[in-house]
């Protein structure tokens, strides 16, 4: 830090928030610390009665916290994604397209582990709209040694980049809904509607519902029909558990569909079924999903239909924010569930 003329200050950066306080008019930070005062600043800041100033030496291999607050932005920005401009050292992402953010954690990790810069994200596997703020990001002193950022550059620098989003790719879905109950009409389906409007919230169709019954070997005909007459998305709902007469795990088996995982470790949701026919999602949906609010369906939905593959460590690593705290009324997204360690 040194002190020099007003008059003489163009070019170099202000050390801390400088306000002004006009009456009835202003009283805010009129400069902000890391400002590089302009020419035009000049008579503002003499008619702020500033004849000096506390100005920043830059010294060499030192960066200023905007040209560090840069680095971090593009070790993080990827398509989908626009930043906006630097204020006070800080820069911020926002989405440009539905979809889920996708997070490396272990490099986010490691470039906030190195100390003295900062990336603030969203929860990882957030659905994001066009226009959200999902990443904020600076450096915290006023100026940084390059090697420090070179640091961040190198964890940034690989294939697989810190942040993505994912738009949503699956747009249309069948629906079988099992029971016996409900085909033979002594209750009416409720379940497929709870479904529709849950897929309706990403733009999705169903463009066909079955009522199966119990048999099994119907449901697997079922299924494997939907898929092969182009359904992007097969769900099945109900017979999830474990009466006699809950067949829906085993004909979804029986298809040959890739089970990732029959159970999740989140309430509401235990009993639910994650598989692939091909590439095609073939989902169990268990009873709860019709009657509690938010369940496992809508913490992996996003990502189903984002076409990003699930793996069982996934569905195990929601253990962590996957009991529901049924709030009345429902906060969901805005809550723990499903925000743990995944
Ligand atoms: N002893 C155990 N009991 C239960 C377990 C368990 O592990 N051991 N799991 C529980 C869990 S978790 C769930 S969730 C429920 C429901 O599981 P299911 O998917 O098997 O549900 P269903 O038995 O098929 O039906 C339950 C209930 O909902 C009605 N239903 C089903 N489909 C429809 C529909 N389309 N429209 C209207 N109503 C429907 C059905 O008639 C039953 O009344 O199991 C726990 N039990
Ligand atoms: O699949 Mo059930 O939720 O855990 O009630």
């Amino acid at each position: 830090m040194k002190l020099i003329k007003t008059v003489d200050a163009v070019g170099h950066m202000i050390c801390h928030d400088m306000t002004q306080i006009i009456v009835g008019v202003t009283k805010d930070a009129r400069f902000r610390k890391g400002h590089i005062v302009q020419e035009e600043d000049i008579p503002i800041l003499l008619s702020m009665g500033k004849e000096h100033l506390y100005v920043w030496e830059m010294q060499e291999g030192m960066l200023h916290e905007d040209e560090g607050a840069v680095i971090l932005c593009q070790a993080c920005e990827n398509e989908h994604m626009e930043h906006g401009d630097i204020k006070e050292g800080k820069i911020e992402l926002r989405a440009t397209t539905d979809g889920i953010l996708e997070i490396d954690t272990e490099r986010l990790k490691k470039i906030n582990s190195l100390g003295e810069v900062m990336i603030a994200t969203i929860a990882n596997h957030s659905v994001v709209h066009a226009g959200d703020t999902i990443a904020g990001m600076r450096v915290i002193p006023l100026s940084i040694a390059a090697e420090h950022m070179d640091e961040v550059a190198s964890i940034a620098s690989s294939l697989h980049p810190i942040l993505t989003i994912k738009p949503f790719v699956i747009t249309d879905c069948t629906i079988l809904v099992t029971g016996s109950e409900v085909k033979k009409g002594l209750i009416s389906d409720t379940f497929s509607p709870v479904v529709e409007r849950k897929l309706k919230e990403y733009g999705i169709a169903v463009t066909n519902i079955v009522q199966t019954g119990d048999d099994q070997a119907f449901i697997t005909e079922s299924i494997k029909d939907a898929v092969a007459s182009g359904a992007s998305m097969v769900i099945c709902t109900g017979g999830m558990s474990v009466d006699p007469d809950d067949r829906t795990p085993g004909a979804i088996k029986a298809t040959g569909a890739r089970i990732v995982s029959y159970g999740a470790p989140v309430l509401p949701g235990a009993m639910f079924l994650v598989s692939y026919l091909g590439d095609v999602p073939v989902l169990g949906l268990p009873g709860c999903v019709m009657y509690s609010a938010r369940t496992a369906f809508d913490l992996f939905l996003p990502r189903i239909i984002a076409h990003i593959p699930l793996t069982a460590h996934d569905i195990a690593g929601v253990g962590e924010g996957g009991l529901c705290m049924k709030c009345s009324p429902c906060h969901f997204p805005n809550c723990s569930f499903g925000k743990g360690g995944h």
